[in-house]
C-alpha cells in the first residue's frame, strides 16, 4: 500500500499551470521532490495538502481519500511549509502546549526525548534559534504525535553542509523502521544522492520523471555527451535538461 498516492494534480493560477502531477510514495520511502526555482515543487506541495485550492487531482493519504478525510489524515502527518516565524515571540514549550491539543496521539515524554537528542532548550523563544534549530524544532513536533508521513517543504535550504549532513542522516534514521515516509523538496541535488529513494522531478508545472533513484538516473544517461565516460550525476542532469542559451 502507499502512504500517498497523487494522481492528476493540477492547478492554475494567472501565470503559472501546475499539470497533471502523479506520483506515490511508500511506506519507509524517502522521496525528493526537485526543480529548479519556480518549478511549482511548493504549489505542488500545497495544492496536494488542500492549502491553495487545486483545479484537479485525487489525493489518497493513509489508504484514504484526503480530502474527505482531511482531519484524521493529519493526525499522522507532520507538515514543516516555511518557517515558524510568526510565532517569533513565543517559547518551544508554549507552542507544544498550544500544539499537543490538536493531537490524539501526542506523546509528551517522546517530546521531551527529542528535544534533548535536538538541544533544544524548551524556554528559549523562536526568535532565539538558528535556521537548523527550527527545522528541528517543526521535527520534534511531528514526530511527537507520532506522524508516519512528513512533508518538507526545502527543510535543508538555509543550512550549513554540517547542519544539512545532520538532518540527512536524521532522515535517514526515521524512515530505517520501515513505519515512517518523508516527502521533501528541494533544488539542492546532492541533499538526494545522500538521502533520497525515490525521485519525482517536475519542470516548468509539468512531472518529468518520478522512479525509484537509480531507475531516474538511469534514464537520464542519453544527455551525455560523445566520450563521456561515468554516470551523470543528479546534478549534471538537472543542470543539463533545464540548460538554456541566453542570447545577449
Ligand atoms: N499565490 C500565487 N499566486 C500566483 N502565482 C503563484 C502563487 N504561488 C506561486 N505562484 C507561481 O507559481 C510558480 C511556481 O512557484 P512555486 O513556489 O511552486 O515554485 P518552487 O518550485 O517551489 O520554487 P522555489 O524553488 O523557488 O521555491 C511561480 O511562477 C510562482 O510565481
Amino acid at each position: 500500500m502507499h502512504v500517498l498516492s497523487v494522481k492528476g494534480l493540477s492547478k492554475r493560477y494567472p501565470n503559472f499551470t501546475l499539470q497533471n502531477i502523479t506520483f506515490s510514495i511508500k511506506p519507509g520511502r524517502i522521496m525528493g521532490l526537485i526543480g529548479k526555482n519556480g518549478a511549482g515543487k511548493s504549489t505542488t506541495l500545497k495544492s496536494m495538502l488542500n492549502l491553495v485550492h487545486p483545479d484537479e487531482g485525487t489525493i489518497q493519504m493513509f489508504g484514504k481519500d484526503f480530502k474527505q478525510n482531511e482531519e484524521s489524515c493529519k493526525q499522522d502527518l507532520g507538515v514543516v511549509l516555511g518557517g515558524i516565524d510568526f510565532y517569533n515571540h513565543k517559547k518551544l514549550k508554549d507552542i507544544a502546549k498550544v500544539t499537543k491539543r490538536f493531537y490524539k496521539n501526542w506523546d509528551e515524554a517522546a517530546f521531551q526525548k527529542y528535544l534533548q537528542t535536538f538541544s533544544l532548550d524548551p524556554n528559549k523563544k523562536v526568535k532565539e534559534l538558528s535556521t537548523g534549530m527550527k527545522v528541528k524544532f517543526m521535527i520534534a513536533i511531528a514526530l511527537s504525535h507520532r506522524a508516519k508521513l512528513l512533508i518538507l517543504d526545502e527543510p535543508t535550504s538555509g543550512l550549513d553542509p554540517v547542519s544539512r549532513d545532520e538532518l540527512l542522516a536524521l532522515f535517514r534514521q526515521l524512515v530505517k523502521g520501515g513505519e515512517r515516509s518523508i516527502l521533501f523538496s528541494t533544488h539542492i541535488t546532492s541533499d538526494l544522492e545522500k538521502c533520497a529513494d525515490d525521485i519525482t522531478y517536475i519542470k516548468d508545472g509539468k512531472l518529468l520523471k518520478s522512479a525509484e533513484k537509480s531507475v531516474f538516473i538511469n534514464s537520464f544517461q542519453h544527455l551525455k555527451e560523445p566520450g563521456e565516460t561515468g554516470a551523470l550525476s543528479l546534478e549534471e542532469i538537472m543542470i543539463r535538461t533545464e540548460r538554456r542559451a541566453y542570447d545577449v
